[in-house]
């Protein structure tokens, strides 16, 4: 380890400057001609959910199916080293939304806005995020009260999904698949994980949580603390465009067009779906039309909500102020926005983390030929959850903590848009001698009961959609992240952690001092809570009967034919814990629901 401290080097460049191109695609996308071909079904996006619908539905040798994605090809090498997800973010792969200024949170953040990263690239989100596999709760399925959604109708697909490391993840026919042949998305346990999990794990368990070797297939997650289980393979990212697009490109009938942003559905007069307006990368002024039988949208919250709205489906006030012709008056859409938010723990540590000091071309050497080494941490190591009220009826965790043994520095930190004054004044002077290096503790608030929402900026497709997550507007929200936030340094003063953790939260939270402790952590949280970048519900699942419902339980959406909706934007009621699996299992269960209606 070098002498200069870890946070003299903060603003290094997370990955090499001169990336790896990683040669995985057999095709040349931009040679796919659409003309003259009517398809049976055309999926826009191919993101977690839009990845496993153009696998799914072109095992159909008889339907010819396109695939359309405004983002390119996943070749560049900070997608597949997972230490360095983190720099997949505010470049060409993200979309780079920002959220409107927040009321009521991010007053640590530049003009109250948070960074809102998506994947703008083949797999989507599920190639940039931090790979962490979790199904959620199984109440959370029953708690949709849909019957094809209950939570014994996904473990079917939970199950057919996955290819669950048999060296790693303990064998159970019930819960869990490790026939290599059958799932497409490889899981795994970090099998190099920093020391200082483990002491993670025994101050929890002294804070009565209890240790489980497998959360995935547990009853209920309430007071589960464990190691991470991670989507990756050899130590590399394990996407929904490895896991399922490499093996779609393969057949004949199915294509796929990159860089083509999709602006919005067609319809007949009798409202059935007739094909899809794009615009080509290469020419933004054109318009092309492609026609379709079935379109799907796995646009993700954001972008399906978008494409609805601007196809003339929405809530009819909303359409006319942008002189949108109205197909269908739904009000839900764009509605029900719900994500996870966390509380940013920081505490100093004299125990080596994952920093910048670890992108050695000796380390990146060892990733890239044996696929092992520190390159091949998630960043988030363990993670824990708990109902801090006891037993309600939901029967559902309220608050997930993540651990992550990694060493901060200005780059992460402008991720979440936090102001440059937090790191430079208040974290990288305390950065010195023995306690070096940091983790986060990352507290994040399950069910929130403030909500959001998208609605147009204009009617120009190219133009990011208004976002306001209107985080912590409710005041329960914050009062349950104050309770999270001093269980979390009840458990970091615990031993074996407290020998070697010191508290940056005070400093973090400048010159303001309290005597009340529930106001300091309000305060704190108010400043600091950022994304989990879990945002899902902007197209509503639910019951025909339900006016905010976008989607029937067959994912059409309501008033016409021919049109779905198929990603997170779908669920009803955003589940406890990390969202991409459970969107690889709700597009694995749709496929399904797709073949057999068609
Ligand atoms: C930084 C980050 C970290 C995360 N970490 C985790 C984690 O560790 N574990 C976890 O479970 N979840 C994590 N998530 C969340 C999880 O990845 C998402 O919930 C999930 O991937 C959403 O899937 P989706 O199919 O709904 O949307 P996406 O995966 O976002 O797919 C949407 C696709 O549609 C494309 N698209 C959008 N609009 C258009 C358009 N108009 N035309 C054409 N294409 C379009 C996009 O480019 C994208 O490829 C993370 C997310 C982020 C951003």
């Amino acid at each position: 380890m070098s002498q200069t401290s870890v946070a003299e080097q903060a603003a290094a460049p997370v990955v090499s400057e001169s990336p790896t191109v990683i040669e995985r695609w057999e095709r040349d996308f931009s040679q796919t001609k659409t003309d003259g071909i009517t398809y049976d079904y055309i999926i826009i996006g191919s993101g977690s959910a839009g990845a496993v619908l153009a696998n799914r539905l072109s095992e159909q040798s008889d339907k010819r199916v396109l695939l359309i994605e405004a983002g390119g090809v996943d070749t560049m090498d900070q997608i597949h080293i997972p230490a360095a997800f983190g720099s997949c973010q505010r470049g060409d792969i993200d979309w780079q939304y920002k959220t409107t200024p927040q009321l009521y949170s991010h007053f640590g953040c530049v003009n109250q806005q948070s960074n809102w990263p998506r994947g703008k690239v083949l797999g989507g989100c599920s190639s940039i995020n931090s790979m962490q596999y979790v199904r959620g709760d199984p109440h959370d399925y029953d708690n949709w009260q849909l019957p094809q959604w209950s939570f014994q109708e996904m473990l079917k697909y939970f199950k057919k999904l996955e290819h669950a490391d048999p060296n790693t993840i303990q064998k159970n026919e019930h819960f869990r698949n490790h026939d290599q042949d059958n799932g497409m998305m490889d899981v795994t346990m970090l099998e190099e994980a920093n020391p200082i999990n483990r002491m993670f794990i025994e101050a929890c368990e002294k804070n009565g949580f209890r240790e489980t070797k497998d959360y995935n297939a547990e009853e209920s997650l309430n007071g589960c603390v464990s190691m991470s289980q991670i989507s990756t393979k050899g130590g590399k990212r394990w996407s929904t465009a490895s896991g399922y697009l490499l093996k779609a490109v393969k057949r004949e009938n199915f294509d796929l067009l990159i860089h083509a942003h999709a602006c919005r559905v067609v319809f007949d007069e009798q409202k059935q779906v007739s094909g899809v307006i794009v615009k080509r990368s290469s020419s933004l002024d054109k318009e092309e039309f492609i026609k379709g039988k079935e379109v799907i949208l796995s646009a993700g919250t954001i972008g399906s909500a978008q494409i609805l709205l601007l196809s003339g489906i929405g809530p009819q006030e909303e359409l006319e102020k942008h002189q949108i012709p109205v197909i269908m008056d739904l009000p839900g859409v764009g509605k029900n926005l719900q994500d996870h938010l966390m509380a940013v723990l920081v505490y100093q540590t004299r125990i080596p983390t994952l920093s910048v000091h670890d992108l050695t071309s000796e380390n990146l050497q060892k990733w890239a030929t044996q696929g092992k080494g520190p390159l091949t941490s998630c960043i988030i190591e363990s993670q824990w959850w708990c109902q801090l009220n006891g037993n309600d009826k939901t029967q559902v965790p309220d608050i997930q903590t993540h651990f992550g043994p990694c060493t901060i520095d200005a780059e992460l930190l402008k991720n979440f848009n936090y102001k440059l004054e937090v790191f430079e004044h208040y974290l990288k002077p305390c950065l010195t001698d023995e306690f070096q290096w940091t983790v986060a503790c990352l507290p994040t608030i399950l069910h929130p009961k403030s909500k959001g929402e998208i609605t147009l900026a204009s009617r120009d497709p190219l133009e990011h959609p208004i976002i306001n997550p209107n985080y912590l507007e409710d005041k329960e929200d914050v009062r349950k992240l104050v309770e999270a936030c001093k269980l979390v340094e009840k458990i970091c003063q615990t031993e074996p952690l407290n020998s070697t953790l010191k508290s940056m939260v005070k400093q973090m939270n400048g010159d303001e001092t309290t005597e009340n402790v529930d106001q300091f952590w309000e305060s704190f949280i108010r400043k600091y809570s950022v994304t989990v970048y879990h945002p899902v519900g902007t197209c509503k699942m639910g019951k025909e009967e339900d006016p905010m419902t976008v989607v029937t339980p067959d994912t059409r959406v309501k008033g016409v034919r021919g049109l779905r909706v198929v990603d997170a934007s779908i669920m009803p009621s955003i589940i406890s814990g990390n969202t991409n699996i459970p969107t690889v299992a709700i597009a694995e269960r749709a496929a399904d629901l797709i073949k057999n209606n068609y």
